[in-house]
């Protein structure tokens, strides 16, 4: 496709955005109205929006516009998996400078279908409009399936602390990327395209999962809220956590210690919960810590002891 998003129109572009999405269950009235039809089974509907923004959330010299599809996607679809939902249906809406090749937002556009097929939802519906700084914000939703949802609320002492998913891999992607390297690829391609383990929510209100949320920020800053929310204090235990030697190794190379990635890099959105004591987990969960008593301690501990660095990413604090 040739030329600029000025050059195709408002409506030119809306047209070629919506010819690239496909069908989905849920989806029951596509884009081409002024609102969709999303079944909902369940009769509650959940709901969350993300909004990203070119660098703050991704840099164009760091991924391709499909990989920022994927990852604005991925995002959105991962806070309903860890409220124990499947996902239904996204919208999208889309600011965009006039001179930008109008193949950017087409292949936005594929990468979010792709990664809401990977989910088992659709592309919904959106909106498109010009600015100066590309902006994506999506809005996904999900059915929960006749279960209740798994709150960040739900904490009790005595709980096992659980994840699935990757932790750290995106920032150590995102180290590797800032020093103008490419490689490692597996942590650079973390770092593009974040693969939450969408199935592991549902799977994890399924078997009982007392709390969960999905690790956007970064594990100590969102046990933080699950901590917070349920009243309770979180021990992770370090030895539990996966620290694969090839980040041991970028770690040495770029003077980091890994566990710094693993404890506090977001956005690799694996599902982290707590759930009984006793609890019969699949291999894909690996426990992590546990749940106690409220003490002076503060709320998330690593190994009994306070972690004084930042928690996790904060988009107002210097280290967002
Ligand atoms: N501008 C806002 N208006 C209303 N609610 C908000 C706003 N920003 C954040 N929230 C709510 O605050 C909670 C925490 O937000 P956030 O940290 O972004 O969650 P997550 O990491 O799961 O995306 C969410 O329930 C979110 O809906
Ligand atoms: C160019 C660039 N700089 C820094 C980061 C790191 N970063 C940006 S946002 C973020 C945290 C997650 O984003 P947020 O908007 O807080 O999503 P939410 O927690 O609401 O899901 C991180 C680690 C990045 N991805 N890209
Ligand atoms: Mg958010
Ligand atoms: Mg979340
Ligand atoms: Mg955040």
């Amino acid at each position: 496709m040739k030329g600029t998003v000025g050059e195709l129109g408002e409506f030119g572009l809306i047209r070629e955005l919506t010819s690239r999405i496909t069908s989905a269950p849920a989806v029951r009235l596509g884009p081409g109205d002024d609102a969709a039809v999303v079944a909902a089974p369940d009769r509650r509907v959940v709901a969350t929006t993300d909004v990203l923004l070119e660098g703050r959330h991704f840099r164009r010299d760091w991924s391709t516009a499909y990989d920022v599809g994927r990852k604005a996607a991925a995002q959105n679809l991962a806070d309903i998996a860890a409220m124990g939902a499947v996902p239904t249906a996204v919208l999208l809406g889309l600011v965009v400078p006039a001179g930008l090749a109008a193949t950017w937002p087409v292949e936005l556009m594929d990468g979010i279908r792709d990664e809401c097929q990977v989910a088992g939802a659709g592309v919904a519906g959106g909106d498109v409009v010009r600015g100066d700084t590309i902006t994506v914000s999506i809005t996904a939703l999900g059915d929960l399936r006749g279960r209740e949802p798994v709150t960040r609320s739900g904490a009790r002492p005595g709980d096992i602390v659980a994840v699935a998913g990757w932790l750290g891999w995106s920032a150590a992607g995102h180290a590797v990327l800032s020093r103008g390297f490419r490689s490692p690829r597996a942590f650079v391609e973390a770092h593009r395209r974040p693969e939450p383990p969408y199935a592991a929510g549902p799977l994890a209100a399924h078997l009982g999962a007392t709390a969960m949320t999905d690790v956007s920020d970064g594990l100590i800053a969102d046990l933080g809220h699950i901590a917070e929310a349920g009243k309770v204090r979180i021990n992770i235990r370090s030895a539990a956590l996966d620290v694969p030697a090839q980040m041991s190794d970028i770690g040495s190379a770029v003077g980091v210690d890994p566990l710094h990635w693993v404890l506090t890099g977001g956005e690799d959105h694996a599902i982290v919960a707590t759930f009984p004591a006793g609890t019969r987990l699949p291999a894909r969960w690996r426990v992590i810590g546990e749940v106690q008593t409220v003490s002076t301690l503060p709320r998330v501990t690593v190994d009994d002891a306070p972690w004084d660095k930042a928690p996790g990413w904060d988009h107002f604090t210097a280290a967002g």
